[in-house]
């Protein structure tokens, strides 16, 4: 029997078969989503200088409980006009930079105000340095803020930008096209004749990619006809980084994707996994293009570009960690032992457990849309009772 490769494996000669697009600096505001090609090192302090937390007033611990001759006022965005002296105090408001000999800010709610007279009436700060935001508390001057590699995430954008960024060099997209082969499928919405159904993998496959480092380029259908296929994969890698065929992956007489891929000039580089479903995935390269060949059946295509195609766009747009995130939580459901192929079951989670759908037949589309998990069961792995510990990915 043909040696059926294990998922890691399968990824990491994947990962192997195009270094990550080059990489180019981009606006900030179009950072979301994207990978850092560089660290991003804090250029500035955060805050550069002591800044107040709340609205009230800047005095010294010292001089407690007052009262207080208010001096002065400072407004975040403006410097003090000058240092503080032993009973004085400055108006001060949320953001605005410490005078220079106050150790404490007093909130207005706790204090009265006659005349330049400012008096305790609450419980006051309870401690030095109260309501103050000390000089570097986010982060200082050659912090490492961010790693190459990780995910510009809006918060992560906001600290580089907070960091003093103004241009941040992030990986290319790559650009993907989608072919779905088969004599069956009719376009979505398109009636079908006897013995043909829509074809609902290229609208999948497209709602997959919406989210990912990736930019969108031809979908196109082509049927059981090796000379065609092999002609539009051609035409397809010189525009594409990305591949991705759907269907047509098996040994059947009308399955030709390897066949065309050999005929476009194509090299395969591995094809079947040890993994169910998906197990007749081809991966290969068409000049500079990779092409991942994607089983026909709905939930085959599904998990293995969950597993294969999502990773492989993660890596060729500079991710440091791009596959999928193993998540656990106990069994909501028995499971019976792992087979010779490492399962990833469609899945629910269900107050915090998981439970694994009924149908896992491939074919079918509704555990899909019924899914928002895929449960790993490993090669022989031993039956497991209701509370067990169970590995899955998050697909919703
Ligand atoms: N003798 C064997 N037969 C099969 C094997 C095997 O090892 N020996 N493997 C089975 C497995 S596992 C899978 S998975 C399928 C994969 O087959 P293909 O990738 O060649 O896919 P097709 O035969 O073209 O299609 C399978 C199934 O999916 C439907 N399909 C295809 N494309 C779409 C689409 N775009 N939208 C919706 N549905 C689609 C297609 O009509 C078929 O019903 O092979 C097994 N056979
Ligand atoms: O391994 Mo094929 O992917 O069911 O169903």
């Amino acid at each position: 029997m043909n040696a059926l490769l294990a998922v890691e494996t399968a990824q990491a000669r994947l990962f192997a078969l195009q270094a990550p697009l080059p990489y180019k600096e981009i606006s900030i505001f179009e950072l979301f989503g994207r990978y850092l090609s560089q660290d991003v090192i804090a250029k500035r302090s955060q805050p550069a200088a002591p800044l107040s937390a709340m609205d009230g007033y800047a005095i010294r611990f010292n001089d407690l409980p007052g009262p207080w001759r208010i001096v002065g006022e400072v407004a975040a965005g403006s410097v003090p006009p000058r240092a503080l002296a032993t009973g004085e105090a400055f108006r001060i408001f949320t953001g605005a930079m410490v005078p220079a000999g106050a150790d404490t800010v007093v909130v207005q709610e706790d204090v009265a105000v006659d005349g330049s007279t400012l008096t305790l009436t609450g419980e006051g700060p309870g401690a030095r340095g109260r309501h103050i935001r000390a000089a570097g508390g986010d982060f200082s001057t050659g912090d490492l803020l961010l790693e190459a590699g990780s995910l510009l995430t809006p918060g992560a954008i906001a600290a580089a930008i907070m960091g003093g960024a103004a241009r941040v060099a992030v990986g290319s997209l790559p650009r993907v096209a989608i072919l779905t082969t088969g004599d069956e499928l009719v376009a979505p919405g398109a009636p079908p004749a006897p013995g043909q159904i829509p074809d609902s993998n290229g609208a999948m496959l497209a709602a997959m990619l919406a989210h990912q480092p990736a930019r969108l380029g031809d979908i196109c259908h082509i049927g059981d006809d090796r000379a065609s296929m092999s002609q539009l994969i051609k035409d397809l890698a010189r525009r594409h980084d990305v591949i991705v065929t759907v269907g047509g992956a098996s040994v059947g007489d009308h399955d030709h994707v390897r066949g065309a891929l050999a005929d476009a000039d194509g090299r395969l580089d591995f094809w079947k996994i040890a993994m169910r479903p998906g197990k007749p995935l081809i991966a290969g390269t068409v000049g500079d293009a990779v092409l991942l060949g994607l089983p026909g059946n709905p939930s085959s295509a599904f998990v293995t570009a969950t597993l294969f195609l999502l990773p492989l766009l993660r890596h060729l747009a500079g991710a440091r960690d791009p596959l999928p995130r193993i998540e656990y939580a106990p069994l909501g459901a028995p499971l019976g032992p792992g087979g010779a192929r490492r399962d990833y079951l469609r899945a629910r989670r269900v107050g915090g457990a998981i439970v694994p759908l009924d149908s896992q037949d491939s074919g079918q589309t509704m555990p899909l849309a019924n899914a928002d998990a895929l449960l790993v069961r490993e090669i022989d792995a031993a039956a497991a009772e209701v509370g067990a510990p169970a590995a899955y990915i998050a697909i919703a």
